[in-house]
Protein backbone atom coordinates (compact mmCIF):
# COMPACT_ATOMS: atom_id res chain seq x y z
CA UNK A 1 0.00 0.00 0.00
CA UNK A 2 1.01 3.19 -1.09
CA UNK A 3 1.68 5.30 2.69
CA UNK A 4 0.35 8.90 2.96
CA UNK A 5 4.16 9.56 4.29
CA UNK A 6 5.39 8.99 0.57
CA UNK A 7 2.86 10.09 -1.11
CA UNK A 8 3.22 13.55 0.73
CA UNK A 9 7.19 13.72 0.35
CA UNK A 10 6.98 12.66 -3.26
CA UNK A 11 4.79 15.56 -4.19
CA UNK A 12 6.65 17.81 -2.10
CA UNK A 13 9.96 16.20 -4.10
CA UNK A 14 8.06 16.45 -7.67
CA UNK A 15 7.27 20.09 -6.39
CA UNK A 16 10.80 21.50 -6.60
CA UNK A 17 11.59 23.34 -9.84
CA UNK A 18 14.99 25.08 -8.51
CA UNK A 19 17.78 24.08 -6.62
CA UNK A 20 17.26 26.57 -4.29
CA UNK A 21 13.67 25.20 -3.63
CA UNK A 22 15.16 21.45 -3.36
CA UNK A 23 17.55 22.56 -1.22
CA UNK A 24 14.95 24.72 0.93
CA UNK A 25 12.66 21.77 1.17
CA UNK A 26 15.82 19.38 2.95
CA UNK A 27 15.97 22.56 5.54
CA UNK A 28 12.52 22.78 6.06
CA UNK A 29 11.74 19.24 6.39
CA UNK A 30 11.62 18.40 10.31
CA UNK A 31 12.52 14.79 9.72
CA UNK A 32 14.88 13.96 7.43
CA UNK A 33 13.28 12.25 3.48
CA UNK A 34 13.31 8.77 4.01
CA UNK A 35 13.27 6.80 0.90
CA UNK A 36 11.35 3.38 0.15
CA UNK A 37 11.82 0.51 -1.47
CA UNK A 38 9.35 0.01 -4.04
CA UNK A 39 8.12 -3.60 -4.77
CA UNK A 40 4.67 -4.78 -6.13
CA UNK A 41 3.86 -1.60 -7.66
CA UNK A 42 3.64 0.06 -3.99
CA UNK A 43 6.20 2.23 -2.11
CA UNK A 44 6.53 0.51 1.05
CA UNK A 45 6.49 1.58 4.29
CA UNK A 46 9.24 1.57 6.49
CA UNK A 47 7.33 -0.05 9.04
CA UNK A 48 6.43 -3.09 6.80
CA UNK A 49 7.77 -6.27 7.26
CA UNK A 50 8.99 -6.33 3.62
CA UNK A 51 11.54 -3.59 4.11
CA UNK A 52 12.24 -4.05 8.02
CA UNK A 53 15.75 -3.05 8.41
CA UNK A 54 17.48 -2.33 11.67
CA UNK A 55 20.08 -0.43 8.99
CA UNK A 56 19.36 2.95 7.40
CA UNK A 57 22.61 4.42 5.32
CA UNK A 58 22.48 8.15 4.97
CA UNK A 59 23.20 10.35 2.06
CA UNK A 60 24.41 13.58 1.69
CA UNK A 61 24.67 16.69 -0.89
CA UNK A 62 27.94 16.37 -2.56
CA UNK A 63 28.52 19.82 -2.71
CA UNK A 64 27.90 20.99 0.72
CA UNK A 65 28.72 17.56 2.55
CA UNK A 66 25.27 17.65 4.37
CA UNK A 67 22.96 15.13 4.74
CA UNK A 68 19.88 15.24 2.70
CA UNK A 69 18.35 11.44 2.94
CA UNK A 70 18.22 8.13 4.27
CA UNK A 71 17.74 4.83 2.80
CA UNK A 72 17.21 1.47 4.21
CA UNK A 73 19.75 -1.34 4.17
CA UNK A 74 17.51 -3.68 2.23
CA UNK A 75 17.86 -6.97 4.48
CA UNK A 76 18.29 -10.33 2.36
CA UNK A 77 14.60 -11.36 3.72
CA UNK A 78 13.18 -8.53 2.09
CA UNK A 79 15.53 -8.80 -1.33
CA UNK A 80 13.93 -12.41 -1.57
CA UNK A 81 10.39 -10.45 -1.21
CA UNK A 82 11.36 -7.96 -4.23
CA UNK A 83 12.21 -11.13 -6.69
CA UNK A 84 9.22 -13.21 -5.71
CA UNK A 85 7.34 -10.17 -7.07
CA UNK A 86 9.27 -9.56 -9.91
CA UNK A 87 9.01 -13.45 -10.32
CA UNK A 88 4.81 -13.13 -9.91
CA UNK A 89 4.76 -10.67 -12.43
CA UNK A 90 6.94 -12.65 -15.00
CA UNK A 91 4.63 -14.81 -16.76
CA UNK A 92 1.95 -12.03 -17.23
CA UNK A 93 4.38 -9.45 -18.80
CA UNK A 94 6.64 -11.88 -20.81
CA UNK A 95 3.24 -12.71 -22.38
CA UNK A 96 2.00 -8.84 -22.88
CA UNK A 97 1.93 -8.48 -26.45
CA UNK A 98 5.03 -5.82 -27.56
CA UNK A 99 3.03 -3.47 -28.57
CA UNK A 100 1.42 -2.95 -25.26
CA UNK A 101 4.82 -2.80 -23.20
CA UNK A 102 5.91 -0.55 -26.08
CA UNK A 103 3.12 1.55 -25.22
CA UNK A 104 3.79 1.57 -21.51
CA UNK A 105 7.43 2.18 -21.85
CA UNK A 106 6.47 4.95 -24.34
CA UNK A 107 4.27 6.81 -21.49
CA UNK A 108 7.51 6.35 -18.97
CA UNK A 109 9.05 8.33 -21.53
CA UNK A 110 6.82 10.89 -21.93
CA UNK A 111 6.46 11.40 -18.11
CA UNK A 112 10.03 11.67 -17.44
CA UNK A 113 10.06 14.04 -19.97
CA UNK A 114 7.27 16.35 -18.33
CA UNK A 115 9.60 15.96 -15.76
CA UNK A 116 12.78 17.00 -17.24
CA UNK A 117 13.48 19.40 -14.47
CA UNK A 118 13.04 17.81 -11.66
CA UNK A 119 15.05 14.66 -12.37
CA UNK A 120 17.72 17.01 -13.02
CA UNK A 121 17.64 18.76 -9.59
CA UNK A 122 17.73 16.24 -7.68
CA UNK A 123 20.13 14.12 -9.94
CA UNK A 124 22.60 17.66 -9.66
CA UNK A 125 22.09 17.77 -5.63
CA UNK A 126 22.17 13.68 -5.26
CA UNK A 127 25.18 13.55 -7.40
CA UNK A 128 27.06 17.07 -7.03
CA UNK A 129 26.91 17.19 -10.81
CA UNK A 130 26.40 20.22 -12.56
CA UNK A 131 22.59 21.17 -13.52
CA UNK A 132 23.51 21.48 -17.15
CA UNK A 133 25.03 17.87 -17.03
CA UNK A 134 22.45 16.50 -14.62
CA UNK A 135 20.00 17.47 -17.83
CA UNK A 136 22.29 15.85 -20.73
CA UNK A 137 21.82 12.89 -18.29
CA UNK A 138 17.82 12.83 -18.01
CA UNK A 139 17.44 13.81 -21.25
CA UNK A 140 19.27 10.02 -22.38
CA UNK A 141 17.02 8.47 -19.90
CA UNK A 142 14.51 9.76 -21.66
CA UNK A 143 15.63 8.31 -24.74
CA UNK A 144 16.51 4.66 -23.39
CA UNK A 145 12.65 4.45 -22.89
CA UNK A 146 11.99 5.89 -26.30
CA UNK A 147 14.60 4.03 -27.97
CA UNK A 148 13.81 0.30 -26.57
CA UNK A 149 9.89 0.87 -26.75
CA UNK A 150 10.37 1.37 -30.57
CA UNK A 151 13.10 -1.32 -31.19
CA UNK A 152 10.76 -4.32 -29.91
CA UNK A 153 8.73 -3.35 -32.67
CA UNK A 154 11.00 -3.69 -35.15
CA UNK A 155 12.04 -6.96 -34.70
CA UNK A 156 12.51 -10.02 -37.26
CA UNK A 157 13.68 -13.39 -36.89
CA UNK A 158 15.20 -15.01 -39.68
CA UNK A 159 14.38 -18.49 -40.64
CA UNK A 160 16.82 -20.71 -42.74
CA UNK A 161 16.25 -23.84 -45.23
CA UNK A 162 18.96 -26.20 -44.72
CA UNK A 163 19.77 -28.34 -47.81
CA UNK A 164 15.75 -28.71 -48.15
CA UNK A 165 15.88 -31.04 -45.24
CA UNK A 166 14.98 -28.72 -42.18
CA UNK A 167 13.46 -25.25 -41.58
CA UNK A 168 15.33 -23.33 -39.23
CA UNK A 169 14.31 -20.33 -37.17
CA UNK A 170 15.05 -18.66 -33.99
CA UNK A 171 12.82 -18.23 -31.26
CA UNK A 172 13.94 -16.02 -28.59
CA UNK A 173 11.62 -15.43 -25.26
CA UNK A 174 12.27 -13.13 -22.27
CA UNK A 175 14.94 -14.68 -20.02
CA UNK A 176 13.11 -14.38 -16.48
CA UNK A 177 13.71 -11.98 -13.60
CA UNK A 178 16.64 -9.80 -13.56
CA UNK A 179 19.47 -7.74 -10.82
CA UNK A 180 20.04 -4.57 -12.28
CA UNK A 181 22.91 -2.99 -10.77
CA UNK A 182 24.54 0.49 -10.88
CA UNK A 183 27.00 3.11 -9.97
CA UNK A 184 26.58 6.50 -8.43
CA UNK A 185 28.28 7.90 -10.91
CA UNK A 186 25.66 8.72 -13.94
CA UNK A 187 22.36 7.09 -11.68
CA UNK A 188 19.59 8.02 -13.75
CA UNK A 189 21.10 7.72 -17.02
CA UNK A 190 22.53 4.34 -16.26
CA UNK A 191 19.75 2.29 -14.33
CA UNK A 192 17.49 3.84 -17.29
CA UNK A 193 20.05 2.07 -19.70
CA UNK A 194 19.35 -1.40 -18.04
CA UNK A 195 15.46 -1.04 -17.00
CA UNK A 196 14.15 0.47 -20.74
CA UNK A 197 15.70 -2.80 -22.52
CA UNK A 198 14.97 -5.60 -19.52
CA UNK A 199 11.61 -4.35 -19.42
CA UNK A 200 11.10 -4.13 -23.81
CA UNK A 201 12.13 -7.40 -24.31
CA UNK A 202 9.89 -8.77 -21.97
CA UNK A 203 11.88 -9.89 -18.79
CA UNK A 204 11.46 -8.50 -14.98
CA UNK A 205 13.16 -7.09 -12.53
CA UNK A 206 14.59 -6.14 -8.83
CA UNK A 207 16.68 -3.10 -9.79
CA UNK A 208 19.18 -1.76 -7.11
CA UNK A 209 21.01 2.09 -7.48
CA UNK A 210 23.83 2.89 -5.90
CA UNK A 211 23.32 3.35 -1.77
CA UNK A 212 25.40 6.84 -2.69
CA UNK A 213 23.12 8.44 -5.01
CA UNK A 214 19.54 6.65 -4.89
CA UNK A 215 16.84 9.64 -5.01
CA UNK A 216 16.19 9.78 -8.74
CA UNK A 217 15.36 6.07 -8.42
CA UNK A 218 13.23 6.91 -5.80
CA UNK A 219 11.14 9.28 -8.20
CA UNK A 220 10.78 6.60 -10.53
CA UNK A 221 8.53 4.51 -9.25
CA UNK A 222 6.04 7.02 -8.78
CA UNK A 223 6.96 7.37 -12.76
CA UNK A 224 6.06 3.39 -13.23
CA UNK A 225 3.01 3.51 -11.20
CA UNK A 226 1.75 6.47 -13.24
CA UNK A 227 3.21 5.26 -16.60
CA UNK A 228 0.64 1.77 -16.08
CA UNK A 229 3.48 -0.80 -15.52
CA UNK A 230 2.14 -3.59 -14.03
CA UNK A 231 2.85 -4.33 -10.16
CA UNK A 232 5.90 -6.26 -9.89
CA UNK A 233 7.63 -5.69 -13.12
CA UNK A 234 9.69 -3.38 -12.07
CA UNK A 235 10.56 -3.38 -8.42
CA UNK A 236 13.43 -0.80 -7.25
CA UNK A 237 15.01 -1.52 -3.80
CA UNK A 238 17.98 0.46 -2.14
CA UNK A 239 20.94 -0.29 -0.11
CA UNK A 240 24.31 -0.81 0.04
CA UNK A 241 26.45 -3.59 -2.24
CA UNK A 242 27.28 -6.13 0.39
CA UNK A 243 23.92 -6.75 2.31
CA UNK A 244 21.82 -6.02 -0.70
CA UNK A 245 23.65 -6.07 -3.80
CA UNK A 246 24.84 -9.43 -3.32
CA UNK A 247 21.57 -10.94 -2.16
CA UNK A 248 20.28 -9.71 -5.37
CA UNK A 249 22.79 -11.17 -7.39
CA UNK A 250 23.26 -14.96 -5.80
CA UNK A 251 19.65 -15.74 -5.54
CA UNK A 252 18.27 -18.85 -7.47
CA UNK A 253 15.62 -17.29 -8.68
CA UNK A 254 17.11 -14.34 -10.77
CA UNK A 255 17.61 -15.42 -14.30
CA UNK A 256 20.18 -12.64 -15.30
CA UNK A 257 22.08 -9.42 -13.55
CA UNK A 258 23.33 -6.80 -16.03
CA UNK A 259 25.51 -4.73 -13.55
CA UNK A 260 27.53 -1.63 -14.31
CA UNK A 261 30.32 -0.43 -11.36
CA UNK A 262 33.58 -1.75 -10.43
CA UNK A 263 35.66 -4.24 -11.66
CA UNK A 264 36.49 -5.72 -8.24
CA UNK A 265 32.25 -5.61 -7.80
CA UNK A 266 32.45 -7.24 -10.96
CA UNK A 267 34.39 -10.05 -9.78
CA UNK A 268 32.63 -10.74 -6.53
CA UNK A 269 29.71 -10.94 -8.53
CA UNK A 270 31.12 -13.77 -10.95
CA UNK A 271 32.17 -15.39 -7.74
CA UNK A 272 28.72 -15.47 -6.04
CA UNK A 273 27.07 -16.12 -9.54
CA UNK A 274 30.27 -18.71 -10.66
CA UNK A 275 27.71 -21.96 -9.50
CA UNK A 276 24.72 -20.71 -11.52
CA UNK A 277 26.20 -21.53 -15.19
CA UNK A 278 22.75 -20.38 -16.97
CA UNK A 279 22.67 -17.10 -15.82
CA UNK A 280 22.79 -14.26 -17.80
CA UNK A 281 25.86 -12.13 -16.92
CA UNK A 282 26.66 -8.25 -18.39
CA UNK A 283 29.15 -6.82 -16.55
CA UNK A 284 30.28 -3.05 -17.58
CA UNK A 285 33.18 -2.17 -15.39
CA UNK A 286 36.30 0.03 -14.72
CA UNK A 287 38.26 2.15 -17.26
CA UNK A 288 41.84 4.07 -17.48
CA UNK A 289 41.31 5.00 -20.39
CA UNK A 290 43.86 6.50 -23.08
CA UNK A 291 43.73 9.77 -25.72
CA UNK A 292 46.45 9.75 -28.04
CA UNK A 293 46.94 13.53 -29.47
CA UNK A 294 49.14 12.90 -33.01
CA UNK A 295 50.95 15.78 -34.58
CA UNK A 296 48.27 16.31 -36.75
CA UNK A 297 45.76 17.15 -34.92
CA UNK A 298 47.41 20.31 -33.45
CA UNK A 299 47.92 22.01 -36.94
CA UNK A 300 46.01 25.13 -36.45
CA UNK A 301 42.84 24.67 -38.21
CA UNK A 302 42.00 21.70 -36.02
CA UNK A 303 43.67 22.26 -32.96
CA UNK A 304 40.57 23.87 -31.34
CA UNK A 305 39.23 21.16 -31.66
CA UNK A 306 41.72 18.45 -30.08
CA UNK A 307 41.57 20.11 -26.97
CA UNK A 308 38.61 20.51 -26.50
CA UNK A 309 37.58 17.05 -27.15
CA UNK A 310 40.63 15.77 -25.14
CA UNK A 311 39.32 18.34 -22.25
CA UNK A 312 35.60 17.14 -22.46
CA UNK A 313 36.84 13.65 -21.96
CA UNK A 314 38.59 14.22 -18.82
CA UNK A 315 36.59 16.10 -17.07
CA UNK A 316 33.30 16.03 -17.91
CA UNK A 317 30.93 14.82 -14.58
CA UNK A 318 34.06 15.46 -12.83
CA UNK A 319 35.83 12.90 -14.66
CA UNK A 320 33.52 10.72 -12.99
CA UNK A 321 32.44 9.01 -16.40
CA UNK A 322 33.73 5.33 -16.75
CA UNK A 323 35.06 6.29 -20.46
CA UNK A 324 36.61 9.49 -19.15
CA UNK A 325 40.63 9.94 -21.37
CA UNK A 326 42.36 10.19 -18.06
CA UNK A 327 45.67 8.76 -19.45
CA UNK A 328 46.78 11.17 -22.02
CA UNK A 329 49.41 10.49 -24.78
CA UNK A 330 51.48 13.21 -27.38
CA UNK A 331 53.21 13.19 -29.99
CA UNK A 332 56.53 14.90 -28.81
CA UNK A 333 56.81 17.27 -31.33
CA UNK A 334 53.75 18.85 -29.95
CA UNK A 335 53.77 17.83 -26.55
CA UNK A 336 54.93 21.16 -25.20
CA UNK A 337 52.06 23.09 -26.85
CA UNK A 338 49.77 20.69 -25.77
CA UNK A 339 50.41 21.04 -22.52
CA UNK A 340 50.40 24.55 -22.68
CA UNK A 341 47.06 25.15 -24.38
CA UNK A 342 45.28 22.34 -22.81
CA UNK A 343 46.10 23.77 -19.22
CA UNK A 344 45.01 27.15 -20.21
CA UNK A 345 41.67 25.91 -22.07
CA UNK A 346 40.63 23.67 -18.85
CA UNK A 347 41.99 26.75 -17.04
CA UNK A 348 39.60 29.11 -18.69
CA UNK A 349 36.37 26.22 -19.65
CA UNK A 350 36.26 23.96 -16.40
CA UNK A 351 37.89 26.00 -13.48
CA UNK A 352 37.05 29.90 -13.82
CA UNK A 353 33.48 29.00 -15.69
CA UNK A 354 32.89 26.73 -12.89
CA UNK A 355 31.89 23.71 -15.35
CA UNK A 356 32.74 20.76 -12.79
CA UNK A 357 30.86 20.03 -10.05
CA UNK A 358 31.99 18.33 -6.86
CA UNK A 359 32.71 14.16 -6.69
CA UNK A 360 30.03 11.88 -5.39
CA UNK A 361 31.17 11.09 -1.92
CA UNK A 362 33.75 11.77 0.99
CA UNK A 363 35.08 8.44 0.48
CA UNK A 364 35.54 8.95 -3.12
CA UNK A 365 37.20 12.71 -2.25
CA UNK A 366 39.50 10.81 0.04
CA UNK A 367 40.55 8.35 -2.23
CA UNK A 368 41.51 11.03 -5.31
CA UNK A 369 43.32 13.29 -2.70
CA UNK A 370 45.82 9.55 -2.10
CA UNK A 371 46.40 9.93 -5.54
CA UNK A 372 47.50 13.75 -5.29
CA UNK A 373 49.15 13.61 -2.53
CA UNK A 374 51.30 10.29 -3.65
CA UNK A 375 51.76 12.78 -7.60
CA UNK A 376 53.31 15.16 -5.08
CA UNK A 377 55.10 12.36 -3.25
CA UNK A 378 56.73 11.29 -7.06
CA UNK A 379 57.70 14.82 -7.98
CA UNK A 380 55.20 14.68 -10.30
CA UNK A 381 54.25 18.48 -12.20
CA UNK A 382 50.97 19.84 -11.34
CA UNK A 383 49.91 22.61 -13.95
CA UNK A 384 46.36 22.91 -12.56
CA UNK A 385 45.23 21.44 -9.08
CA UNK A 386 47.25 21.09 -6.17
CA UNK A 387 47.52 18.24 -3.83
CA UNK A 388 46.04 18.33 -1.30
CA UNK A 389 43.44 19.97 -3.28
CA UNK A 390 42.54 23.73 -2.00
CA UNK A 391 38.88 23.51 -0.43
CA UNK A 392 36.78 26.50 -1.87
CA UNK A 393 35.87 28.36 0.95
CA UNK A 394 32.23 28.89 0.15
CA UNK A 395 32.09 25.07 0.49
CA UNK A 396 34.07 24.35 2.45
CA UNK A 397 31.90 20.82 3.24
CA UNK A 398 31.51 19.72 -0.06
CA UNK A 399 33.89 17.48 -1.75
CA UNK A 400 35.52 19.49 -3.82
CA UNK A 401 38.43 18.63 -6.23
CA UNK A 402 39.94 21.13 -9.16
CA UNK A 403 40.72 19.89 -12.03
CA UNK A 404 43.92 18.74 -11.81
CA UNK A 405 46.91 18.42 -14.78
CA UNK A 406 49.99 16.18 -14.18
CA UNK A 407 52.85 15.76 -16.38
CA UNK A 408 56.05 13.64 -15.24
CA UNK A 409 54.16 10.45 -13.62
CA UNK A 410 56.06 7.25 -14.35
CA UNK A 411 54.71 4.76 -16.08
CA UNK A 412 54.78 2.44 -13.37
CA UNK A 413 53.28 4.85 -11.13
CA UNK A 414 49.60 3.94 -9.58
CA UNK A 415 48.43 7.37 -10.79
CA UNK A 416 49.20 5.87 -14.46
CA UNK A 417 48.00 2.48 -13.61
CA UNK A 418 44.73 2.98 -11.10
CA UNK A 419 41.33 4.12 -12.25
CA UNK A 420 41.25 7.36 -10.45
CA UNK A 421 37.57 8.44 -11.65
CA UNK A 422 37.84 12.32 -10.72
CA UNK A 423 39.36 15.39 -12.37
CA UNK A 424 42.62 14.54 -12.35
CA UNK A 425 44.47 13.51 -16.02
CA UNK A 426 47.91 12.79 -16.91
CA UNK A 427 49.64 13.68 -19.74
CA UNK A 428 52.73 11.66 -21.52
CA UNK A 429 55.39 12.26 -24.48
CA UNK A 430 55.19 9.63 -27.07
CA UNK A 431 57.59 9.24 -30.17
CA UNK A 432 55.82 7.38 -33.14
CA UNK A 433 52.84 5.54 -33.38
CA UNK A 434 53.50 2.10 -32.74
CA UNK A 435 54.50 3.23 -29.20
CA UNK A 436 51.34 5.18 -28.76
CA UNK A 437 49.46 2.25 -29.39
CA UNK A 438 51.47 -0.14 -26.89
CA UNK A 439 51.06 2.97 -24.35
CA UNK A 440 47.33 3.13 -24.77
CA UNK A 441 46.90 -0.50 -24.42
CA UNK A 442 49.65 -1.25 -21.55
CA UNK A 443 46.35 -1.48 -19.25
CA UNK A 444 44.50 -4.02 -16.93
CA UNK A 445 41.89 -2.31 -18.29
CA UNK A 446 40.07 -1.89 -22.31
CA UNK A 447 36.92 0.05 -22.21
CA UNK A 448 37.42 3.07 -24.53
CA UNK A 449 40.20 5.18 -26.14
CA UNK A 450 40.22 8.40 -27.81
CA UNK A 451 41.99 8.83 -31.13
CA UNK A 452 42.90 12.96 -32.08
CA UNK A 453 44.05 12.37 -35.47
CA UNK A 454 43.53 14.20 -39.13
CA UNK A 455 45.50 11.17 -40.97
CA UNK A 456 42.30 8.87 -42.50
CA UNK A 457 44.54 6.04 -42.89
CA UNK A 458 45.73 6.26 -39.26
CA UNK A 459 42.41 6.64 -38.16
CA UNK A 460 41.82 2.81 -38.91
CA UNK A 461 45.46 1.53 -38.45
CA UNK A 462 45.33 3.08 -34.64
CA UNK A 463 41.93 2.33 -33.90
CA UNK A 464 41.33 -1.06 -35.04
CA UNK A 465 44.70 -2.12 -32.96
CA UNK A 466 43.87 -0.61 -29.45
CA UNK A 467 42.62 -2.62 -26.57
CA UNK A 468 39.02 -1.18 -26.04
CA UNK A 469 35.27 -1.63 -26.57
CA UNK A 470 34.54 1.69 -27.88
CA UNK A 471 37.30 3.49 -30.06
CA UNK A 472 36.34 7.60 -30.51
CA UNK A 473 37.79 9.77 -33.22
CA UNK A 474 37.69 13.30 -32.87
CA UNK A 475 34.77 13.02 -30.60
CA UNK A 476 33.99 11.67 -27.72
CA UNK A 477 30.75 9.59 -26.24
CA UNK A 478 29.26 10.25 -29.14
CA UNK A 479 26.81 7.33 -28.57
CA UNK A 480 24.18 5.68 -30.86
CA UNK A 481 21.89 3.20 -28.76
CA UNK A 482 22.06 0.16 -31.46
CA UNK A 483 25.69 0.42 -31.32
CA UNK A 484 27.36 -2.70 -29.02
CA UNK A 485 28.61 -0.51 -25.70
CA UNK A 486 30.90 -2.68 -23.27
CA UNK A 487 34.66 -3.41 -22.29
CA UNK A 488 38.06 -5.81 -22.97
CA UNK A 489 39.70 -7.10 -20.77
CA UNK A 490 39.07 -6.20 -17.32
CA UNK A 491 36.47 -3.23 -18.23
CA UNK A 492 33.47 -6.27 -18.52
CA UNK A 493 32.15 -8.82 -20.20
CA UNK A 494 28.84 -8.82 -22.14
CA UNK A 495 27.61 -5.62 -24.70
CA UNK A 496 24.58 -4.03 -24.44
CA UNK A 497 22.74 -1.67 -27.09
CA UNK A 498 20.13 -2.62 -29.53
CA UNK A 499 20.44 -5.93 -30.44
CA UNK A 500 23.07 -6.67 -28.26
CA UNK A 501 20.54 -5.88 -25.08
CA UNK A 502 17.89 -8.31 -26.56
CA UNK A 503 21.05 -11.13 -25.88
CA UNK A 504 20.94 -10.05 -22.75
CA UNK A 505 17.50 -10.32 -21.56
CA UNK A 506 16.55 -13.52 -23.87
CA UNK A 507 16.92 -17.13 -24.23
CA UNK A 508 17.09 -18.27 -27.59
CA UNK A 509 16.13 -21.84 -28.77
CA UNK A 510 16.81 -23.47 -32.31
CA UNK A 511 13.73 -24.61 -33.80
CA UNK A 512 14.05 -27.42 -36.49
CA UNK A 513 11.01 -28.42 -38.48
CA UNK A 514 11.46 -31.24 -40.95
CA UNK A 515 10.87 -30.05 -45.04
CA UNK A 516 8.28 -31.98 -45.60
N1 LIG B 1 31.68 0.22 -17.88
C1 LIG B 1 30.71 1.05 -17.59
O1 LIG B 1 29.77 1.22 -18.37
C2 LIG B 1 30.72 1.83 -16.30
C3 LIG B 1 29.83 2.89 -16.16
C4 LIG B 1 29.84 3.65 -14.99
C5 LIG B 1 30.70 3.31 -13.95
N2 LIG B 1 31.53 2.28 -14.09
C6 LIG B 1 32.46 1.95 -13.01
O2 LIG B 1 31.82 2.03 -11.73
C7 LIG B 1 32.78 2.36 -10.75
C8 LIG B 1 32.28 3.45 -9.87
O3 LIG B 1 31.03 3.17 -9.35
P1 LIG B 1 30.81 2.54 -7.89
O4 LIG B 1 31.91 2.95 -6.97
O5 LIG B 1 29.41 2.78 -7.53
O6 LIG B 1 31.01 0.99 -8.19
P2 LIG B 1 30.76 -0.21 -7.20
O7 LIG B 1 31.21 -1.41 -7.95
O8 LIG B 1 31.31 0.03 -5.86
O9 LIG B 1 29.18 -0.21 -7.00
C9 LIG B 1 28.30 -0.35 -8.09
C10 LIG B 1 27.01 -0.97 -7.59
O10 LIG B 1 27.26 -2.30 -7.16
C11 LIG B 1 26.73 -2.51 -5.87
N3 LIG B 1 27.53 -3.56 -5.23
C12 LIG B 1 28.67 -3.43 -4.52
N4 LIG B 1 29.09 -4.63 -4.09
C13 LIG B 1 28.21 -5.55 -4.57
C14 LIG B 1 28.13 -6.98 -4.50
N5 LIG B 1 29.02 -7.69 -3.84
N6 LIG B 1 27.10 -7.58 -5.11
C15 LIG B 1 26.20 -6.86 -5.81
N7 LIG B 1 26.21 -5.52 -5.90
C16 LIG B 1 27.22 -4.87 -5.29
C17 LIG B 1 26.80 -1.13 -5.24
O11 LIG B 1 25.94 -1.05 -4.14
C18 LIG B 1 26.39 -0.24 -6.40
O12 LIG B 1 25.00 -0.23 -6.57
C19 LIG B 1 34.01 2.73 -11.51
O13 LIG B 1 34.90 1.66 -11.50
C20 LIG B 1 33.51 2.98 -12.92
O14 LIG B 1 34.44 2.81 -13.94
C21 LIG B 1 31.56 1.53 -15.23
O1 LIG C 1 30.23 5.90 -16.78
C1 LIG C 1 29.91 5.15 -17.66
C2 LIG C 1 29.14 5.49 -18.77
C3 LIG C 1 28.45 4.54 -19.40
C4 LIG C 1 27.67 4.87 -20.50
C5 LIG C 1 26.75 4.07 -21.04
O2 LIG C 1 26.46 2.89 -20.54
C6 LIG C 1 26.03 4.46 -22.21
O3 LIG C 1 26.27 5.53 -22.75
O4 LIG C 1 25.17 3.70 -22.62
Amino acid sequence: MSSSTSDRRLSELWSCVTLDEARSLIDSTSSPLSLQNFVGGQYIAPHDSLTSSSQHITSFEPKTGRPIYTLPCTEPHAVEAAIKAAKAAFPSWSKTARAERSAILRKVSELLQQNREVFAIWESIDQGKTLDRARVEVDRAISNFSYFSTFILHEQTAARMVDGVALTYEHRSPAGVFALISPWNMPLYLLTWKIAPCLAFGCTAVAKPSEVTSMTAFLLGDIFQKAGVPPGVINIIFGDGATTGAALVASPLINGVSFTGGTQTGIAIRRLTAHQIGKHLSLELGGKNPTLVFADSMVPSVRERTIRVAAMAAFENQGEICLCGSRIYVEKSVYNDFVRDFTAYVREKYVLKQTVGAVASLQHCDKIRRYLELAAEQKATFHLGGAPPTLNEDEAQGYWIEPTILTDVAKNSAIQIDEIFGPVVTITPFDNEQEAIQLANDSEYGLAAILLTTDGARMRRVGEQLEAGLVWVNCWLVRELGTPFGGMKNSGTGREGGEHSRDVFTVVRTLHLPAY
